[in-house]
């Protein structure tokens, strides 16, 4: 394959890709995304009706396959592209929209573009931008593309809608106005070129003429005794590439359905003999037309690709950032919509526990309602009113009866106390009220913080009620405990405290026998004001030593109720329940907006596009440039080949492939492994990262994709480890990170021919794996944050499958790598020893 083989089918490649997601020229493409078949250099076809424009596509490829006709005969794009096939091999066309037939009979190709560009516009004239792909294979081609546009009118005929002139001009507009688009503007020789309707619009959206290529059709039929001299010699109009005059087939061939063949030599024959033309026979005519839009268009390709991969890697990186905003596609079975969900769960627990232990703010509005709230509303309790002397002297004298008490009044103080504990109540239960609303809102904030919530409007209103509903049950739960700790200050007063009290005998009254005599109510009297402000006085003393217990005892009942409870088991509830639904009920819960679905399905094709372009486009770009054929000039060749005396004696080998995550433990087992086991080691990371130190040509790529995470060309890694292999004269190898992905596998399985005799697989979580790399510190460039999710992700997406593929066919030996280094190598060992 040539390199403009390559570059323009690429090209070709990537165009159709596009159109089949609706990205294509005529601009009502999906606008939500950049344009890649924008980016892509085109060559458009320009003209006014009966300019001859069907006839030079026909003479370019050689064959009779437009519709013909009176009016607008092409109403939607026709995109041709061209290929060329060796000499003496069938030509046949495919449609991109009928893709496995293959047509042989060109009037068919002929049908089908009718029928075709019916389909979509209907029979009534109209005009559609879709464009109807066509693809000619044939040893009489040049490989081109081109992009055939409907003919250039002036006013609308019988059964044509009235806007019809500017409805092609917009459209044939929105192809040439682009600045990578290359003008193919048709003109008839017998008209004044100042009056052609390409060349008008050419002028107009390409001033300078860098892109455009005059063609002047039919100068055959001249005028007897004028020529075109003035025009292709470039006089009449400049332009920066040289004219073409091409001489058409007569009506009366076309009639005769004269062969094009025949066609292309009679008009050949023409420019050779022609008294005007002859001097610039070798530059004129369809074939060379042909020739020289391919090789341009080739060589703006070339220039183009750099630009090109800018434009998709954008666009692959603004689109992966989408696409993680808006999450991955829900699964279908239930098992995995279960799992979904309790994920979500988990980051929610997560960062509703990040509130309350002090990652994130609002736990410490818990610590406020004990520090602040709960000492406030202590001492804001009426013990004054409920202490004070007329109160004090009510309640005692109604404990006492109708005997007044003799020393002190034991039941007074308990009455004045219990009926002072009972005030605690109310702080108590506010105390626990005011949690419950702090954990409330902590689960409101912790929900809408959730990323991965955001999407599930439904699952967000479960899971709050669910919450919610458990902080209800935790608050009842924490209300009996604090109220049970004040109800237990009135069960069991302590008596301690009022033996400590200074021992201020109550004066008894005694009688003239100096014997002690009972009091009458009204020797109460004698007690005085001062006998119960101590006892006020007494009281309020005990009251503030219960306080200060509360203060403490309610907030770690408060706690161990509400707050530990809700990080324990805030969701139990939820997930016993959960657990139990059905596949449909589970769905509903999952319940995302359908607007959402179809961004994300749309952005996924988009992705997947650009990412196969980027591929085809390192391919082409990258391995035509003959770097793969330098390093395929390597003495490994000839073993590969079979042309070697001897096999290579690393075809009989042992391997074994260590695959894992990045920072998995790879390089760190296999190293203890040699010195235990009679293996080489080969990393395929160290081999390429010394290939980029060995100044290989092939540095700059494979630099520019290790630091972007991704995965090189296989060729050029399977190369490396069979060199290094046939270098090491040992047959027993161990192979670290590779194969990375399919492509790896099946080219190291046709090159190098030998099957791993098994696979070791190191598991190791993401977060393990990114805090060690992020502390390898062995000056790598690709161990940094940005480089180590894009590895990530490509050790998902493209390196899971390879682990799967292995495990299905019982190579498989999977070791836990996320335990000390000793222990995975104990692990490792025992496989090696057996
Ligand atoms: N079991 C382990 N526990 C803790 N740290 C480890 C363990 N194994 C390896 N490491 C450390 O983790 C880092 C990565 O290990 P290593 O380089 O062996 O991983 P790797 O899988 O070869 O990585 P990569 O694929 O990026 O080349 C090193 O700094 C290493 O010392
Ligand atoms: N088979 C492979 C192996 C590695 N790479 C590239 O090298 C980078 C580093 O690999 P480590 O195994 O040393 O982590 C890796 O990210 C790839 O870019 C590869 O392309 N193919």
């Amino acid at each position: 394959m040539t390199t403009m083989e390559s570059l323009i089918g690429l090209v070709n490649r990537i165009q159709r890709a596009c159109t089949v997601l609706g990205d294509y020229g005529g601009g009502t493409g999906s606008n939500a995304f950049n344009s890649l078949w924008e980016a892509l250099p085109t060559v458009a076809v320009v003209g006014g009706q009966s300019s001859g424009k069907s006839s030079v596509l026909e003479s370019i490829v050689g064959r009779d396959f437009l519709p013909r006709g009176s009016g607008i005969v092409t109403r939607r794009p026709l995109v041709l592209q061209l290929h060329k096939t060796d000499d003496g091999t069938e030509e046949y066309a495919e449609f991109l929209h009928l893709p496995k037939r293959q047509f042989t009979d060109f009037a068919l190709v002929r049908k089908e573009i009718q029928d075709e560009t019916d389909r979509i516009t209907g029979k009534n004239k109209q005009i559609s931008p879709v464009p109807i792909h066509l693809s000619i294979y044939s040893p009489n081609v040049v490989n081109l593309t081109l992009i055939d546009l409907p003919g250039l009118t002036k006013v609308a005929v019988e059964g044509q809608p009235e806007t019809i002139a500017e409805d092609i001009e917009s459209m044939v507009r929105t192809y040439v106005d682009k600045p990578n688009c290359i003008i193919l503007a048709i003109s008839p020789a017998n008209q004044d070129i100042a009056t052609s309707d390409a060349i008008k619009l050419a002028k107009d959206v390409d001033p300078t003429g860098e892109r455009t290529f005059g063609v002047l059709t039919k100068l055959d039929l001249m005028d007897k005794g004028t020529n075109a001299l003035e025009v292709l010699e470039g006089r009449s109009y400049r332009l920066q590439h040289p004219w073409v005059g091409i001489v058409n087939r007569s009506q009366a061939d076309i009639n005769k359905n004269v062969d094009m063949m025949l066609a292309r030599r009679k008009e050949r024959e023409y420019f050779d003999t022609s008294p005007d033309y002859g001097h610039l026979a070798s530059k004129m005519g369809s074939e060379y037309l042909a020739k020289l839009l391919s090789k341009h268009l080739e060589s703006v390709i070339r220039t183009r690709i750099p630009s090109i991969l800018s434009l998709i890697n954008k666009s692959i990186e603004e689109l992966e950032r989408e696409l993680d905003r808006m999450g991955r596609p829900v699964a279908v079975d239930a098992g995995a919509q279960l799992y979904t969900i309790l994920e979500m769960c988990r980051a929610f627990d997560k960062i509703f526990k990040e509130h309350l232990d002090g990652g994130r703010p609002g736990g410490d509005r818990i610590y406020g309602v004990f520090d602040n709230q709960l000492p406030a509303a202590l001492k804001k309790l009426p013990f004054d009113r409920h202490l004070s002397l007329q109160s004090v002297k009510k309640i005692v004298s109604e404990a006492d009866g109708y005997q007044p008490h003799l020393i002190a009044p034991e039941q007074g103080y308990r009455r004045l106390i219990e009926g002072a504990l009972g005030y605690f109540r109310g702080p108590a239960e506010a105390s626990v009220d005011a949690v419950h609303y702090v954990l409330k809102e902590l689960v409101r904030k912790s929900i809408s913080e959730t990323e991965e919530l955001k999407r599930f409007p439904s699952l967000q209103v479960e899971l709050a009620a669910a919450a919610n509903s458990s902080l209800e049950k935790f608050r009842e739960e924490s209300k009996k405990s604090v109220i049970r700790l004040v109800d237990m200050e009135s069960a069991y007063l302590t008596a301690e405290f009022f033996r400590k009290l200074p021992q201020e005998m109550e004066r008894p009254v005694t009688n003239n026998k100096n014997q002690t005599a009972s009091p009458s109510p009204a020797t109460l009297d004698q007690y005085g004001d001062g006998h119960f402000r101590r006892i006020a006085s007494n009281v309020s003393a005990y009251i503030n030593m219960v306080a200060d217990t509360l203060r403490n005892t309610i907030p770690k009942a408060c706690v161990y109720c509400q707050v530990r409870q809700a990080k324990l088991a805030l969701l139990n509830y939820f997930y016993s329940q959960i657990s139990k639904r059905e596949g449909k009920q589970l769905g509903q819960l999952l319940d995302e907006d359908p607007a959402l679905m179809d961004r994300r399905l749309e952005c996924a094709k988009r992705l997947e596009l650009y990412k196969k372009a980027r591929d085809e486009i390192d391919a082409v770009a990258w391995l035509s440039n003959r770097h793969i054929a330098l390093i395929m000039e390597t003495p490994v060749d000839a073993l590969i080949k079979g042309e070697h005396e001897s096999p290579p004696r690393w075809k009989k080998s042992t391997v074994v492939f260590v695959l894992g995550g990045p920072g998995s433990g790879k390089g760190t087992q296999c190293a203890n492994l040699v010195k235990h086991f009679s293996y080489t080691h080969f990393s395929a990371g160290d081999l390429l990262r010394a290939e980029i130190k060995s100044g290989s040509q092939f540095g700059a790529m494979i630099q520019s994709m290790i630091a972007e995470g991704r995965i090189v060309p296989s060729e050029i890694t399977v190369k490396l480890l069979c060199k290094a292999m046939e270098e090491s004269g040992n047959d027993k190898f161990l192979i670290d990170g590779f194969p990375r992905n399919e492509e790896n596998r099946i080219v190291f399985e046709n090159v190098a021919k030998i099957e791993p005799a098994f696979v070791l697989f190191f598991d190791c979580p993401e977060d393990e794996l990114e805090r060690r790399i992020m502390s390898r510190n062995q000056g790598r460039e690709d161990d940094n944050i940005e480089t180590i999710k894009k590895r990530f992700k490509v050790f998902v997406e493209s390196t899971l499958p390879i682990i799967s593929y292995y495990e299905s066919k019982g190579k498989l030996r999977k070791i836990n790598a996320a335990k000390p280094s000793e222990e995975v190598f104990e692990a490792v060992k025992v496989l090696f020893a057996s």
